[in-house]
């Protein structure tokens, strides 16, 4: 395959969205692969432990290295690319989408309660590269919906993946903000009108309302994403 995808998880089951639909598609196509692991099949213990208690105490608990090592040794090779989804990581974004699309390999080490020990992200850097990404500011309960979203918007931009009616070619950060409103058939719906301009056939006037409202929204929605020319930066 173009990409080979490796997934840990202690729910192995939350991951099977990812062989449905389009991405169920290209793994058919043989465009990726998608395989996942269950860590506990790396556990030694009869109970099949995968966690302790946290040093230096705290709530909750800390994934065990004696676990992960062994699995990550087995499930994740030097040339892949390691990403462990955490609340602590940099930042997702479309760009990151871009890079991890041209990999041969990645291998998403799901991380359940705190987190996972951090002496297992530090031993695996030492022979392999280590992405430790966040998808947002909120906190989930594992990695693993974390892994489904990188993983669509990482695979969608492979060639093939997509038909070509749902091209990325123009995606919605393409020009850096964010797309306006879309509209279809029929032209009035509870009373509710398509603006004329995008039934005038008039393709500057139409691209130039879409700019615009584009530009509205960013104002309005993500002054973050604004380019400094414009009016309405955030200070
Ligand atoms: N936004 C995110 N929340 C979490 C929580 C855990 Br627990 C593991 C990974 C992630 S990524």
């Amino acid at each position: 395959p173009t990409l080979r995808i490796d997934v840990v998880s202690i729910f192995p089951e939350y991951l099977t969205p990812l062989r449905a639909a389009l991405l169920g598609r290209a793994i058919d196509r043989g465009i990726i692969s998608v395989d996942v692991h269950d860590l506990r099949d790396w556990t030694h213990d009869v109970h099949r432990g995968v966690d302790d208690s946290p040093y230096g105490g705290g709530p909750g608990m800390v994934m065990k290295p004696e676990v992960w090592g062994p699995c990550l040794d087995d499930v994740c090779p030097d040339d892949a690319l390691l990403v462990v989804p955490t609340p602590a990581g940099v930042p997702f974004t479309q760009s990151m989408a871009e890079d991890l699309s041209r990999e041969r390999h990645l291998v998403f080490a799901c991380g359940r309660y705190e987190g996972i020990d951090q002496r297992v992200v530090d031993d695996a850097a030492t022979r392999t590269r280590v992405l430790e990404v966040s998808i947002g500011d909120f906190v989930l309960i594992g990695g693993e919906v974390a892994t489904i979203a990188m993983v669509e918007a990482t695979v969608r931009l492979i060639d093939g993946v997509l038909g070509n009616a749902a091209s990325h070619q123009q995606d919605s950060f393409s020009d850096g903000l964010l797309e306006g409103p879309s509209y279809t058939r029929p032209e009035v719906w509870r009373g509710l009108a398509v603006p004329a301009v995008l039934r005038s056939g008039d393709h500057a006037k139409i691209e130039k309302w879409r700019h615009e409202e584009s530009l509205q929204r960013t104002r309005s929605r993500r002054p973050d994403l604004l380019p400094a020319d414009e009016p309405g930066q955030p200070d």
